[in-house]
């Protein structure tokens, strides 16, 4: 409660009416938006001298040591990411064989190194999860029912709940988790010999093709074939070949090298490339993912003939330095529409998905490496991955030159012609590492070879555009984006961009320049009267929080929408605020209900096994690790809330909106255990930011 108040807020501080503040009124420390994106404080030139005030100066801090107190080293320690954390895979601790688990004989018998022993499995199995109903919660402690009690036991299994639901199942019909599923309850059937069986409904499964499978799977064989260089590339080998030097040109073959992985992988590793932990693309040994290559959804089918491997073949044909006009391929029309930024390791397919469902109706997934995809890298494959609810998505590509970029394209849009609605080139990326690989943002400072680029991804996409995520400049005080973007669009042929209005320089503690942003779209749209082409859509990016200020940042800016990062990753019901065009003032309950929507989506894509859970688990943290942010708007004195102040310690209207403004990374986990039952022993959280790493030294209320 308010001790000392009324006590006047500084300014930038969130305006929280006098009743919530709690005793003191020192804003909560900045949330470290460079370091949640992966750049370093040698990214931006500066150093974390410029730390705003925050609550490690304040008394109480859990008996750690003060900011103030800290040598430089330990300082340096206590800033920026948390490199060092690794996410341990958590298994059954006994180990059943797949085949077995879904109810198939495995041909290896005796010598499968895995268990073939159905019932002993069973009984050292963890018992059943099942993932509460919203009605179940309550607004006060414990907030939820207890999971560690099963609702109905299997008489013969009891670790088995035959009260249970699991996600994949009543989505799908069946379970590729079969045995191994923690929902197992929720689709067994009684064998003739009182065994267990594995239940089907096959309605649901006809259904689930349209619905519920994801797509965009590339296969083994595939990866095989890049891994060994015998992927056929004849657009690309052609591009290459007429744009090399004109010495190179005749005397040496062409060859498509992505066995220079060095770039790759030290900037996947810097990256942490989210799939790397995802289960859901771990080979072999794991259930393949029921059919998926050939689902279409309804709207897709219809766009298939165009996009046919014919574009791709005309798209060889053509001259090769003229590029593709974008009027050649399938049209963007974005206007009006909600654009979700593709976000690394948080833009998972469950966010996108829930993303989805609150209203955003363009999506674009975590960027991959193209050195990375032509090596036939798993995880990086894995990020193509769409969910069939994703109306218009894209996957976004990063990389360094001609070279690795084009057959990058040319792969996608052989394996994906209907699968993806637009391929993003990232010329925005600021980290370190990939910037000085001459990749994300450095190619805006490379022209020549941009327009290279560019030119040649769209001839080897045939009918998929081709669209280009731009900063402003990299260095503050030079931006050049007014300047490359009527080029990218008129000279180069691209069918989108868009701007997120910083350098790679600024900080997410400056604002975003919506001025400039405004500058470049007239830049654009004066080239392309000039020359008599159709306007391509342009999103702007930066800061947007509220309807209000989409709406306000739209008109005034004249760009055609915004693509929106960290407001939704605060509050992913920010698209639902602007299609409506009003603030939201969701309760903690409603809250609490994306959160069961998050689990589910992230059970179904990750998995439903023990594996699965976990891996659930930790990116449902990482989700929270943003969503504690969010002010509910309720407590606020004006409106509308701005994402760059910062919140003075608060409590909620009830205590489970209290416990959802917790910073305190063990407040997460306990979240994630209302709905995933109680975190292994053996695992833990660690988020990226060490802000909040941290913990929770604000003491809400
Ligand atoms: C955690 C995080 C991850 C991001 N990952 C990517 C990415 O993979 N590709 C990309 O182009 N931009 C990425 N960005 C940048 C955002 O897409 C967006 O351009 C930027 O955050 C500005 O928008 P905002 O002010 O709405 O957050 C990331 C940003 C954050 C905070």
């Amino acid at each position: 409660m308010s001790e000392s108040a009324p006590r006047k807020l500084p300014p930038g501080t969130v305006p929280i009416k006098e009743e919530f503040l709690v005793f003191r009124t020192a804003p909560a420390p900045q949330p470290n938006d460079d370091a949640a994106e992966g750049v370093t404080a040698t990214t931006t030139g500066r150093d974390a001298g410029d730390r705003p005030v925050d609550s490690r100066d304040q008394p109480g801090n859990g008996g750690k040591k003060s900011w103030k107190s800290m040598s430089k080293a330990e300082k340096n320690a206590q800033k920026g990411q948390n490199k060092g954390r690794r996410f341990k895979k958590e298994r059954d601790e006994l180990e059943l064989c797949w085949k077995v688990a879904n109810g198939a004989v495995c041909d290896l018998g005796t010598e499968c190194r895995f268990s073939h022993d159905i019932d002993a499995y069973l009984a050292a199995k963890p018992q059943d999860l099942r993932v509460p109903s919203i009605d179940e919660f309550t607004d006060k402690p414990p907030f939820g029912p207890d999971l560690s009690t099963l609702v109905k036991p299997h008489p013969r299994y009891p670790n088995v709940d035959t009260a249970t639901v699991c996600p994949i199942f009543a989505e799908a019909g069946e379970c590729r988790y079969g045995y191994k599923c923690r929902f197992l309850g929720g689709h067994i059937a009684e064998g003739s010999e009182g065994n267990l069986t594995l239940a089907q409904d096959e309605t649901k499964k006809a259904q689930a093709a349209l619905t519920a499978h994801e797509m965009n799977f590339i296969g083994a064989e595939n990866q095989k074939r890049l891994r060994s260089k015998r992927y056929p590339l004849p657009i690309s080998t052609q591009y290459l070949r007429d744009i090399a030097p004109p010495e190179e040109k005749n005397s040496k073959p062409i060859v498509i090298d992505a066995s220079r992985l060095d770039e790759a992988d030290y900037v996947a590793k810097a990256l942490e490339v989210s799939a790397s932990a995802d289960p859901a693309a771990t080979p072999t040994a794991e259930p393949t993912p029921t059919a998926t290559e050939d689902v279409k959804m309804d709207d897709v089918e219809t766009t298939v003939e165009k996009r046919t491997g014919d574009a791709n073949a005309d798209a060889a044909k053509d001259t090769p330095d003229v590029p593709m006009r974008s009027s050649e391929k399938n049209r963007l029309d974005w206007k009006g529409k909600t654009y979700l930024a593709p976000l690394t390791t948080v833009g998972n397919l469950p966010f996108r998905r829930l993303c989805v469902k609150l209203g955003a109706d363009i999506t674009c997934g975590e960027m991959g490496l193209a050195p990375s995809f032509l090596a036939g890298s798993r995880e990086e494959w894995s990020l193509v991955r769409r969910h069939p609810s994703e109306r218009t998505f894209g996957v976004q590509v990063a990389g360094n030159k001609p070279q690795f970029l084009v057959p990058t394209a040319e792969v996608l849009a052989k394996e994906f012609p209907s699968g993806l609605d637009f391929v993003d080139l990232n010329c925005g990326c600021p980290i370190d590492l990939v910037f000085k690989a001459g990749s994300g943002s450095a190619l805006l400072d490379a022209a020549g070879k941009l327009g290279r680029i560019i030119v040649g991804m769209q001839k080897a996409l045939g009918a998929i555009p081709l669209t280009v995520k731009l900063r402003t400049g990299v260095k503050d005080g030079k931006n050049n984006a007014h300047k490359l973007m009527p080029r990218i669009a008129a000279e180069w042929g691209a069918s989108a961009m868009t701007l997120h209005g910083r350098t790679r320089q600024q900080r997410y503690t400056r604002l975003a320049d919506w001025e400039y942003i405004g500058e470049c779209v007239k830049a654009v749209r004066e080239r392309e009267e000039a020359e008599d082409l159709a306007p391509v859509p342009i999103f702007g990016g930066g800061d947007c929080f509220s309807a209000q200020d989409y709406w306000e940042k739209v008109e005034g800016s004249g760009v055609d929408g915004i693509m929106i990062a960290r407001g939704a990753l605060i509050k992913p019901w920010i698209f639902t605020e602007v299609k409506e065009r009003r603030e939201w003032d969701i309760s903690a309950r409603e809250r609490l209900d994306l959160i069961r929507d998050y689990a589910e989506f992230g059970l179904n894509h990750f998995g439903s096994d023990t594996t699965g859970v976990n891996a659930t688990r930790r990116y449902l943290c990482e989700a929270l690790s943003f969503q504690y942010r969010y002010v509910p708007i309720g407590l606020l004195e004006t409106l509308p809330p701005k994402i760059n102040e910062r919140a003075p310690a608060f409590r909620g209207r009830n205590e489970l909106e209290t416990l959802m403004a917790s910073g305190d990374s063990q407040d997460w986990v306990k979240i994630s255990e209302m709905f995933l039952g109680p975190a292994p022993p053996t695992w833990s959280f660690m988020p990226k930011h060490k802000s909040n790493a941290y913990g929770s030294e604000e003491g809400q209320g």
